[in-house]
């Protein structure tokens, strides 16, 4: 009688998580990048549409300079390499840790003690508290995302950001997605040993709307297999600046981090690129153009020197999704 084995309920998923959370860092790295070249193939789609006039503002390179892969494995699935000018990662460094942990954002910290701003309270301390430091592992700002019910609702909404909704307007429309609208982040910080279990992120009620996936600091090995854990995934080394974009197929597929690894470069400090930007009046749709170029220009400062030394030993990741339907302008509707 010939047998039958049911490869369907094997979590291959698990196993290559597995391999990568416990290998050396050297031991794999090579197979990463194989990995990367036997899926992807360069697609630069900035040749088609013409420079967004925004890009400076956001820290960005001109559109023209970026380099996105698609994945042959992974329809709808992007990789927009590090798009980010140095002065551009400074800043969006600076926000993920001075601004978006503050009140009325949520912090995994919540619901152990109430804490209204969470650098000042690093900064103010005789000493940095480096207990404090490592004990942020998550911001979520928008329509905050309920880990245990992983429910949205109009109680537990805040404001996004409008730099953040500029900058996923930007990156949204390179890709052709002229109508994402940015309504709720999560914001995770990542230590050396900190990993990231498989999941599929199918909270938002408009599931068509593309994920859009932002890394500063310490690089990671990101896996994204199929819609169930049995699909052998895929791993991909995401580096400072990198853009990750989940659309169409790849919205709900399983995905995780395993491992960070250590930057082998550091974009932030390029010293080169820390060039101040000028006000060009460009036209913006959340945010006002003063307030932007206030904002970056400050990066150049030593004060910058705290917000680097939290990097060089954490990884940021901002996930930014949108949660409504076009016709819809709350949860209720
Ligand atoms: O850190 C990452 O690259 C992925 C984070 C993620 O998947 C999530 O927040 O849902
Ligand atoms: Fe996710």
């Amino acid at each position: 009688m010939k047998r039958v084995i049911d490869t369907k309920c094997e979590d291959n998923f698990m196993k290559r998580f597995k391999y990568y959370k416990s290998n050396k860092t050297e031991s794999f790295l090579d197979d990463v990048e194989k990995i990367q070249y036997n899926t992807i193939e360069v697609n630069n789609i900035s040749n088609v549409i013409e420079n967004d006039p925004r890009t400076d503002l956001l820290g960005l390179k001109k559109t023209i300079n970026w380099t996105t892969y698609t994945f042959k494995k992974h329809p709808g699935l992007f990789l927009i390499l590090n798009p980010f000018t140095s002065l551009g990662q400074r800043f969006w460094i600076r926000k993920c840790l001075e601004e978006y942990p503050k009140k009325p954002n949520k912090i995994n910290i919540d619901v152990e003690r109430h804490i209204e701003d969470w650098w000042s309270e690093l900064c103010s301390s005789d000493k940095w508290d480096r207990k404090l430091q490592k004990k942020l592992r998550w911001t979520t700002l928008g329509y905050h995302h309920n880990w245990d019910t992983k429910v949205y609702s109009e109680e537990n909404r805040g404001e996004l950001p409008q730099e953040l909704a500029e900058l996923c307007d930007v990156v949204a429309r390179y890709l052709g997605y002229v109508n994402f609208k940015a309504e709720a982040a999560i914001v995770n910080y990542y230590h050396m040993g900190s990993t990231l279990s498989a999941h599929t992120d199918h909270s938002e009620v408009n599931l068509d709307a593309p994920l859009f996936s932002f890394s500063f600091g310490q690089s990671a090995i990101f896996l994204i297999g199929g819609h169930d854990k049995s699909h052998e995934p895929s791993a991909i080394l995401l580096n400072s600046g990198d853009i990750l974009v989940m659309s169409k197929q790849a919205r709900l597929c399983y995905h995780a981090v395993p491992k960070i690894l250590p930057a082998s470069t550091q974009p932030w400090n390029d010293h080169e690129e820390l060039k101040t930007i000028t006000y060009n009046d460009v036209k913006t749709k959340y945010i006002n153009e003063t307030i932007l170029v206030t904002e970056i220009n400050k990066n150049t400062d030593k004060e910058w020197t705290h917000f680097g030394s939290y990097v060089q030993e954490s990884r940021i990741n901002v996930n930014v999704r949108q949660v409504l339907m076009e016709n819809q302008k709350t949860l209720d509707d």
